[in-house]
């Protein structure tokens, strides 16, 4: 059903019942239609049609979202995250998300890796559980196919038996772009679609997913996080054309609905969130430092906020609560504001203290304390 309405009320387009709630909550953010100027009438038309963003309230997200500490909840009801990253190259990636997982809140916080990495990220924290069994082409050179076909096939079922235990893959974080690899995880995102499992694709999941965009593409549980590089390449691939600054939200709205409304975060100095029918952006300050791995823990926090996300969504359904002060309710992007906003108050902490030489790992320490302050324990 699509609503028509007054002329008098600045939203003269046809629009959606989605679209129409999000009116609706813009007129309600903007003071009602009495006092409304013809400025932010102009604004809010604007924002609904990709023009301009709107700056998330990602504290009432944040509060919203996050569960509370009941003692009655056993261990795995906050969460169980799968990291799939680590290769030859690559160990702190996929440790940084994984930590930042648990360090958030999730119970359970797991990485499946090449046997190499394995043992590395083992030292980094024995917290987190570390499965040894993705391959890479240089460790299987003297296989012939037949054997490459079994050694996939085991690879993929022995990630298939622990993939409904998860709330959410985080795919890419360190991962490399070796081309067996890269097709053993093409399998399994294709199983954990199947299963409906949420997945977040960061780093070089983002490779796969440009040159296979078919992997993600109309899958609403899909959340893509790319980096100033990542984004372009995926522009390119799916819209066909450069990157255009002057039209970032309508083109994000654009790259979003191209790929079938998977929500895509795409970092920089402001973080803007699309599902392919509203935008949304985190511009809280953060740091000034640009060490690497801050996406990683990013990738991770929108994991386990998503999945909380989903459940609020499931337990509220029936009964709406008085902390639900905000919108969208979409929870992939409610995940996202949520992993972005703590993000960047996280790295603004840690960069209070220690400046120049803040790096990813003092930011960690710092996600803890920043989501405490918004949504204390007890
Ligand atoms: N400790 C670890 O294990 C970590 C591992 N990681 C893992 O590495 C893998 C590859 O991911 P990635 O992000 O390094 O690759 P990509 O996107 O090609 O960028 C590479 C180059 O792009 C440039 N560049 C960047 N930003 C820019 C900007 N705003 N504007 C302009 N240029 C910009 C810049 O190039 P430069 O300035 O050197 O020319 C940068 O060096 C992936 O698996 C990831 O998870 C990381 O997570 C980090 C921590
Ligand atoms: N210019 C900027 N100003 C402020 N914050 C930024 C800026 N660029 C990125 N960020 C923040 O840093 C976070 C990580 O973004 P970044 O672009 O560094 O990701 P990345 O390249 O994938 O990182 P990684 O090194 O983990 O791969 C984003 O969520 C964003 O909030
Ligand atoms: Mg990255």
């Amino acid at each position: 059903m699509f609503v028509k309405y007054g002329m008098n009320s600045g939203f003269s387009s046809l629009a959606s019942p989605a679209v129409l709630r999000r009116q609706q909550f813009l007129i309600k953010s903007l003071g009602g239609y009495s006092d409304i100027t013809h400025q932010k009438r102009m604004e809010a038309v604007k924002c609904l049609s990709g023009g301009a963003s709107l700056e998330a309230d990602a504290e009432n997200v944040l509060r919203a979202i996050t569960p509370s500490l009941d003692p009655t909840r056993h261990k795995g009801q906050a969460g169980k995250i799968a990291v799939i990253g680590g290769c030859r190259e690559y160990t702190g990636a996929p440790y940084f998300a994984a930590i930042s997982a648990l360090k958030i809140g999730a119970d359970l916080s797991h990485v499946f890796c090449t046997e190499g990495a394995a043992t590395v990220i083992k030292s980094y924290s024995p917290e987190l559980i570390v499965h040894p069994i993705l391959q890479e082409s240089y460790s299987i050179s003297d296989v012939d196919d037949e054997g490459r076909r079994n050694i996939s096939k085991k690879i993929i079922s022995e990630f298939d038996k622990w993939m409904e235990r998860f709330d959410c893959l985080v795919i890419g974080p360190g991962l490399g772009r070796d081309p067996f690899l890269l097709e053993c995880v093409s399998k399994i995102m294709t199983h954990a679609r199947q299963s409906n499992v949420p997945m977040v694709v960061d780093g070089d999941g983002l490779f796969l997913v440009t040159n296979s965009v078919e992997l993600v593409s109309g899958y609403p549980l899909a959340v893509l996080t790319p980096n100033v590089n990542e984004y372009k390449r995926l522009v390119q691939k799916v819209l066909g054309c450069e990157v255009n600054d002057q039209e970032a939200h309508g083109e994000l709205l654009s790259l979003s609905k191209g790929m079938g409304c998977v929500t895509i975060l795409r970092k920089g100095k402001s973080d803007l969130i699309s599902d392919g029918e509203i935008v949304q952006s985190v511009g809280i300050y953060g740091s000034p430092r640009r060490c690497g791995g801050q996406g990683d823990i990013l990738s991770g926090s929108v994991g386990v906020f998503l999945s909380w996300a989903r459940q609020h969504i499931l337990a509220t359904e029936r009964k709406p609560t008085v902390r639900d002060h905000y919108s969208p309710t979409n929870p992939t992007v409610l995940g996202c504001i949520a992993g972005s906003a703590l993000l960047r108050k996280a790295a603004s902490l840690a960069f209070e203290h220690k400046k120049r030489s803040t790096l990813t790992t003092d930011i960690i320490e710092c996600l803890g304390q920043s989501l405490e302050a918004i949504c204390p324990a007890s």
